[in-house]
């Protein structure tokens, strides 16, 4: 893979000296069958990451969201430290893009608090990446992917065009994308022609185009065969943990990313509950968040398999569960 080298105008802070601690787990992995991703990176040449002092990008602090006059999650506490992949996990209809966006400050809040890389979320919104939920092109669209790419650089620029040299330098930059996330061999065709595995590729390659310091996707895994939700989750995986992109990613199945991920912040029950997948994905966690039975199975093969999760959630604003 291609690494993002630094020959451009476009600030990147892959050099960052303040990555983030790993939050080691204290309980034993092997007691609930989820990989401890600091060893284990499916044999996949990731560097795990090293243990040093954590730079939190996001925090979100007793946190409640309502969304056309309606309470969606309330109390929510969760962190992103630079470097970490995280995952928001839930039920349909829990709030999971609902967080993506008050992370944004797309969402006000109710009440509590959202911090962005440093300030008020929406300030720093450039030096973030963001591939919204189901955006994907109708087979009659005939840009081509690269420009799609492109539009990660200077989609918001309006007026004369680019300067030749700063022209050159943006699709120098989108090229290196391109390779980046594997799509050299389909880049060049309408986007609209490409499968959903293909466009998912080249959306995240715009949404690293200014060279983000944090990542949020929501459900990039979405509507994805297998074999493709194991690319992107390891392409995601290698973005966070090679190029050092912290991550955000909404998933309705943990499984794909389950050796990737540091933390997961798992909604429900109005409120939430955050640490590693090994503390969170457990059948007394999450019976503790929902208030009803829920088991969690580990498959022979190291899946699991969430049972009794309530499909609606009920909303209530009671706070719940221990919010890490
Ligand atoms: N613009 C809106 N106006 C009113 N209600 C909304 C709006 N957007 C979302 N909601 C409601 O807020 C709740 C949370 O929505 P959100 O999309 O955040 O959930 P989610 O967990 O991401 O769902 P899914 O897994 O189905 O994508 C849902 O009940 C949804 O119907």
């Amino acid at each position: 893979m291609s690494t993002l080298p630094h020959d451009t105008d476009i600030p990147y802070h892959s050099e960052d000296p303040h990555r983030a601690a790993i939050p080691r787990d204290d309980a034993d992995p092997s007691a609930t069958g989820i990989p401890d991703h600091g060893e284990d990176l499916r044999g996949t040449g990731i560097p795990p990451r090293s243990a040093d002092s954590a730079e939190v990008l996001v925090s979100v602090v007793d946190a409640t969201a309502a969304v056309g006059g309606r309470t969606v999650w309330s109390h929510v506490d969760a962190t992103v430290s630079a470097g970490e992949f995280v995952a928001v996990l839930g039920p349909n209809g829990v709030g999971k893009s609902t967080l993506l966006k008050a992370m944004l400050g797309l969402v006000p809040l109710a009440s509590g608090a959202v911090r962005l890389l440093g300030g008020p979320p929406g300030r720093a919104n450039r030096a973030v990446g963001y591939v919204p939920q189901r955006r994907s092109f109708d087979a009659s669209v005939r840009v081509r992917g690269l420009d799609v790419v492109r539009l990660g650089l200077d989609g918001d620029r309006w007026g004369l065009p680019l300067p030749g040299k700063r022209s050159r330098a943006a699709w120098r930059r989108v090229r290196e994308l391109v390779e980046l996330v594997g799509a050299a061999g389909y880049a060049h065709r309408p986007i609209g022609q490409l499968s959903g595995g293909e466009q998912q590729r080249l959306l995240i390659a715009q949404a690293l185009a200014r060279r983000p310091r944090l990542l949020l996707l929501d459900e990039p895994l979405d509507s994805l065969d297998l074999p493709n939700q194991a690319a992107v989750a390891a392409l995601i995986g290698r973005i966070c943990r090679v190029e050092r992109v912290a991550t955000v990613i909404v998933a309705h199945d943990v499984n794909p990313i389950l050796s990737y991920l540091d933390r997961v912040v798992y909604l429900g029950r109005g409120g939430a509950v955050s640490g590693t997948p090994a503390q969170v994905i457990t059948s007394d966690t999450l019976t503790g968040l929902y208030g009803t039975p829920v088991e969690v199975l580990s498959t022979s093969d190291g899946r699991l398999v969430v049972v009794g999760q309530p499909e609606a959630p009920a909303h209530h604003g009671d706070r719940h569960g221990g919010a890490a």
